[in-house]
């Protein structure tokens, strides 16, 4: 494999566009054209799910035990610990975010540990139960793997979004046909191709570059379709794939609000919510987007978080003191200002940040904003950038309700020492991650997944896997 010049990985096997087609990767830090990948159509679309139908209905993987397929994706996990440093390399070429800090330092060592734990959750059959319900009966309730499903990733953890849909779905003996977002293609191709190496059969993964989602939503033979994405993208899957009453699965959009009561170590508060803003850039679903905090304490936590974020190295990904890299790309990084520019037109104040750094590629500043109003864009709307607002609370009930005035329901965070506190506003609050004195970490065993806008249906955890699971039951008239 040859990383500058891809192909689609259809069937085990690297696979030329039927049309020849192909798209060029760029660097986001630099602007330079790094790699081309075959760029599928729709008859490369088709033959993958063919491939991944046939692999499905033979019990070429499904038919395994599920000690085997733990086998292959614990070996799967091996592999892609022996060559991490190659996939955090081409990662941060792709997305422009820091190779030390964040590709190599969070992004793979995440990767494997999920990997290995949806090795063991693939032998994890609790639950499964038999027994008489109606008299001369006996009932088994089966739980099966969906069938072929359909996989849209983002371009904002190429590799781990892939990861998060191959692990459980592979687990539950589903096979799959991954879309790898067209900026950022490169490591779930070579993903596909590690898959084969670990013993996984040929059809049961199979990725494709291109804008070819629309194929997957309405192929009738692919029984469900995983989304993390824009929650207007999860709309359109959505609608796509009621024709064919497929099961969906989103992981969409967030604007997750950071309750800061008074009693909060403000030290902390900073310390925790800068990291969660600037983080990849601000381009994630879970990012830290809304300081919401009690009046007495405004001033603090505007200085705090100012200070933070103007201390945020910014710069080639390269470089090992480099915190954050560039925006994804040149019309990314304009819609991110645009919404700056307009926030700072409605009257609102930048407390930091706020401009586009001169240098090759798409590079913005991590961004402090106050005095907004809370039906004003810059609260309401995802921005998907490093920046954060501030505003104030006078009471527990109004954080709350400014907290949950959205359409999104993601991630959340509370910062107090108040026990109590954080029991009452964690239940009150409606998204589906509510972290309390922290925000942005994951494990692998914690169910990550959204409410409201947000989206339904559960990444990591156990539960993931139960979302590639359909039950089924066996009634046996057993004549007694
Ligand atoms: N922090 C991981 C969030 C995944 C989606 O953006």
């Amino acid at each position: 494999m040859n990383a500058t010049e891809m192909k689609l990985w259809i069937n085990g096997q690297w696979t030329d566009a039927a049309d020849g087609a192909r798209v060029e990767v760029e660097n986001p830090a630099t602007g330079e054209t790094i790699a081309t990948v075959a760029k599928a159509g729709e008859k490369d679309v088709l033959k993958a799910v063919a491939a991944a139908k046939t692999a499905f209905d033979d019990g070429r993987w499904s038919g395994l035990t599920p000690s085997q397929r733990a086998k292959c994706l614990w070996t799967l996990a091996d592999l892609l610990e022996s060559r991490k440093e190659e996939f955090a390399r081409i990662e941060s070429e792709d997305t422009g975010k820091p190779y030390e800090f964040l590709s190599l330092g969070a992004d793979l060592p995440f990767c494997i540990d999920n990997l290995r734990f949806f090795a063991a959750a693939a032998r994890d059959t609790g639950g499964h139960h038999a027994g008489e319900f109606a008299p001369g009966y006996t009932s088994i309730y089966r739980r099966d793997p969906v069938g072929p499903v359909g996989q849209i990733a983002p371009w904002n953890y190429p590799l781990l979004m892939g990861v998060w849909k191959l692990g459980p779905s592979l687990a539950a003996g589903c096979t799959a046909v991954l879309k790898p977002a067209s900026l950022t293609p490169r490591t779930s191709l070579m993903l596909g191709e590690m898959t084969a190496e670990a013993g996984i059969p040929d059809g049961v993964v199979n990725v494709v570059a291109g804008s070819v989602g629309h194929i997957l939503t309405s192929h009738p033979d692919i029984r469900m379709v995983s989304l993390t994405g824009a929650t207007e993208t999860g709309k359109s899957v959505m609608k796509s794939c009621a024709d064919t009453v497929k099961r969906v699965h989103l992981e969409l959009g967030g604007k997750a609000p950071c309750l800061v009561f008074s009693d909060a170590d403000i030290d902390l508060v900073a310390e925790k919510l800068s990291v969660a803003a600037f983080c990849n850039s601000g381009q994630d679903c879970t990012a830290a987007t809304r300081i919401i905090c009690h009046k007495s304490i405004e001033k603090q936590v505007c200085n705090v978080m100012a200070e933070a974020m103007k201390k945020v190295v910014v710069g080639d990904p390269f470089d090992s003191r480099t915190m954050m890299g560039s925006m994804i790309s040149a019309r990314h990084l304009e819609m991110v200002s645009g919404f700056v520019d307009h926030a700072r037109a409605d009257g609102a104040t930048v407390l930091c940040g706020g401009q586009k750094i001169d240098r090759p590629g798409h590079f913005y500043t991590p961004t402090v904003i106050t005095d907004v109003r809370q039906d004003s864009e810059i609260v309401q709307q995802e921005v998907f950038g490093p920046v954060i607002t501030i505003q104030t609370f006078d009471d527990e009930a109004q954080a709350i309700a400014m907290g949950n005035d959205v359409v999104f329901g993601l991630a959340s965070s509370v910062f107090t020492k108040d026990v109590a506190r954080t029991m009452r506003v964690s239940k009150a609050l409606e998204f589906g991650t509510v972290w309390v004195n922290d925000h942005l970490p994951l494990a692998s065993e914690t169910p990550h997944g959204g409410f409201k806008q947000s989206g339904f249906g559960k990444d990591l955890s156990a539960e993931a896997v139960g979302d590639y699971l359909v039950t089924k039951h066996v009634m046996i008239n057993t004549g007694a």
